[in-house]
């Protein structure tokens, strides 16, 4: 079977984005099949993959970690996926988007970067993560998805992140995403990150969100002061506004497009 695929990045969190609009094409989308699409060597190669399939009036984006696991939302994916409907399905912003955490909006702005509103934070428990051998405190944040942010001295503290951090797996019974931070500035800081499902990737945006609320909360910063959160993949502007939403703005860039009988 041969279909339509695209390939496109946000701040180089890259994904494969398949069109399947009735879900005829892929139907339940194996874990196999989206491996294989993932594989950066046999395949098309990316961190996952977004499907997207009409639901009513709106797209749902069908979130799959490269390891095909499912997770309930991805910062950076809504925003390339939003670029696809944009480019290619004759939609305008703002635009409502569907996943499985809920409808997220994202804007259009001048500079032709997205914004997405990512909706409430919640803020959990302290807990800890370790890597190679070092424990170091965490903060638990909910973005939908599971999040540990850890405060270090230097992001060589995150070692390789060839293997996932050791996590509390009473707190954390799904996995999580671990993000190590370091300060920047005066409301500027930057991090690395090994994502659930999909090992270290250059960003991740749920990330980058759950390190802004930490980092704010540690800064008692008022509400609706903007965030730059540098990710080495390219830099992400995060605000927490006075109504408990947080506000991602990055760019989202479609790079090929093809077909694939994978
Ligand atoms: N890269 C994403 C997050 C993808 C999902 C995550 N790995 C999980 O399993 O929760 C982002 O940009 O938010």
């Amino acid at each position: 079977m041969t279909y339509r695929f695209l390939k496109g990045h946000g701040t180089e969190n890259d994904f494969v984005l398949l069109p399947d609009p009735d879900r005829s094409v892929h139907g339940d989308l194996s874990a196999e099949r989206v491996r294989a699409l993932c594989d950066r060597r046999a395949g098309i190669g990316g961190d996952g993959v977004l499907r997207a399939v009409r639901q009513g009036d709106r797209w749902f984006m069908d979130y799959r970690n490269s390891d095909g696991s499912v997770s309930e939302m991805c910062g950076n994916g809504v925003r390339v996926f939003a670029r696809y409907l944009l480019d290619h399905e004759g939609a305008a912003t703002p635009l409502e988007i569907d996943t499985r955490d809920g409808i997220k909006t994202v804007t259009l702005g001048d500079d032709d970067r997205l914004t997405v509103d990512m909706g409430s934070p919640v803020v959990l428990d302290r807990t800890s993560v370790s890597v190679d051998g070092v424990s170091h405190e965490a903060l638990h944040v909910s973005m939908g998805n599971p999040h540990a942010v850890a405060f270090v001295d230097s992001l060589d503290e995150a070692g390789s992140l060839l293997t996932e951090p050791g996590h509390d797996r009473a707190v954390y019974p799904d996995g999580v995403n671990v993000e190590f931070v370091v300060r920047r500035g005066a409301h500027h800081v930057a991090m690395r990150v090994h994502e659930r499902g999909s090992g270290e990737t250059r960003s991740c945006g749920t990330g980058a969100c759950a390190v802004m609320v930490a980092t704010a909360l540690a800064d008692e910063a008022p509400r609706d002061t903007a965030y730059l959160v540098d990710v080495p993949g390219g830099r992400l502007e995060i605000t927490w506004t006075a109504d408990d939403r947080i506000l991602m703005t990055g760019p989202a860039v479609l790079v090929a497009e093809g077909t694939s009988d994978l």
